[in-house]
């Protein structure tokens, strides 16, 4: 079974999810391969997807949108599971909990009616060059912090339940 980890980064932490995802599938047996959404011609030729992009304005990012939008049909009629990287881990108090509410907002953007297994956010890394000048001083007013956030374990363990339940048909 070839399992297409497709990502769409604006700066390398989405990338480095979907290699770790692609890494840790492949250690169970399945043949997998992370790969930018935007280079890949023939989405036919995968039998399983585990899509992810960044999130920026709590929406996938347009490759990503691309990507599904041009590919409903086969998304349709293989096994889908999907993950967002965006930055609930580096925010704090309403704002941690407004996050916590951004998956059914970041669903609504997706094209068309994408049927999938399951969907994670996934905390990433924020970094002032990421932001404009503005952009920082509010983030710093609203309690968030820079660094890399993202969870390994909750990444590795989120792979082998799609191994599992890939090797269950
Ligand atoms: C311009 C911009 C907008 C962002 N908007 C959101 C957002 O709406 N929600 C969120 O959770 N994270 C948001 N983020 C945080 C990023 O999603 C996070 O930094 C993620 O790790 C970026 O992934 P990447 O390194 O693959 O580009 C934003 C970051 C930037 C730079």
């Amino acid at each position: 079974m070839d399992i297409l980890v497709g990502y769409a980064t604006a700066h390398g932490s989405t990338r480095e999810i979907a290699e770790r995802l692609a890494t840790k599938l492949s250690e169970t047996g399945l043949k997998a391969e992370a790969r930018s959404m935007e280079t890949v011609d023939d989405a036919d030729a995968y039998s399983a997807f585990v899509l992810g992009s960044a999130v920026h304005g709590q929406a996938w990012l347009d490759p990503a949108k691309d990507f599904v939008r041009g590919n409903l049909d086969v998304l349709g009629s293989r096994p889908v599971w999907i993950f967002s990287v965006g930055m609930p881990g580096a925010l704090r108090g309403p704002w941690r909990r407004m996050a916590d509410k951004e998956i059914p907002v970041i669903v609504e953007s997706l094209p068309g009616d994408l049927s999938y297994r399951d969907h994670r956010l996934f905390s990433g890394v924020v970094a002032p060059i990421q932001l404009p000048v503005t952009g920082r001083i509010l983030f710093r007013l609203l309690g968030g912090r820079f660094g890399d956030y993202r969870d390994w374990d909750a990444i590795d363990a989120w792979a082998s339940g799609i191994a599992d339940q890939l090797a269950r048909g």
